[in-house]
């Protein structure tokens, strides 16, 4: 039998430029045990990838601030404290990016997300005068709770599974991965994950984005034949 899986989305399913790589579709519907998205995404990003590989929805949003199981929601985090941050940032001059583009934030629920163009040192100012983090994705600088991880949500979700973190393999690319790997039982990284990422995990993989990936899964479906 394949292990469960815990997969970060941005930066290990995809190409270098954020687009979901086939291989994903090929590697995912028909893996034989659970599957977990755990992203620093939206909540509707990742249950509709689920959705579209005819996976079950079992997914960690938000960088750990939703976590959707069995039906279940729920949410971890101050969101209010977070939009203070990024309204306080706008009046000092600083820009939330995104060229306009809504999506990015509208269904976010516990967390914002700032386009990486934004003025970095002055997010992380701002933020720490209000007592909020920031993590650097790659893809965007996210202002959460200093409480929340994907880590502590994916130990949430498997508890309303009923699962065994420790029997997961977890793939990642960046510093919201780090927690994940702390808790999964087996830990990668994929060749472009930045240092916290990469010192986390239990292994840094040669190839990068979904190359990396996908010798994980296909040496994991070797190995169970
Ligand atoms: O959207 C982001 O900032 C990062 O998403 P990821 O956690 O799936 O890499
Ligand atoms: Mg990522």
């Amino acid at each position: 039998m394949v292990p469960p899986l815990v997969l970060d989305i941005d930066g290990t399913l995809t190409t270098a430029d954020h687009r979901i790589d086939p291989r994903a579709f090929e590697l995912l519907p028909s893996w034989e045990a659970p599957v977990v998205f755990a992203t620093g995404k939206a909540f509707p990003y990742p249950v509709a990838l689920a959705h579209f590989l005819g996976l079950p929805e079992h997914v960690i949003a938000e960088n750990g601030g939703v976590v959707y199981a069995d039906g279940e929601t729920r949410f971890t985090g101050d969101p209010d404290a977070c939009w203070a941050v990024a309204e306080e940032f706008i009046e000092r001059g600083g820009d939330l990016g995104w060229g306009g583009r809504t999506t990015v934030n509208r269904w976010r629920e516990t967390e914002v997300a700032i386009s990486m163009d934004a003025d970095e040192e002055l997010l992380r100012a701002v933020a720490a005068e209000h007592g909020q983090a920031v993590v650097d994705t790659g893809y965007a600088y996210h202002v959460t709770s200093p409480d929340v991880s994907k880590g502590d949500a994916f130990e949430e979700l498997c508890s309303i599974l009923e699962y065994d973190p420790d029997a997961f393999v977890a793939v990642g690319d960046s510093e919201n991965d780090a927690s994940t790997f702390a808790v999964a039982g087996e830990s990668y990284a994929v060749a472009n994950a930045d240092d916290a990422a990469r010192e986390a995990a239990d292994t840094v993989l040669a190839d990068a984005y979904m190359d990396g990936t996908a010798t994980v899964l296909e040496a994991l479906i070797a190995a169970d034949r």
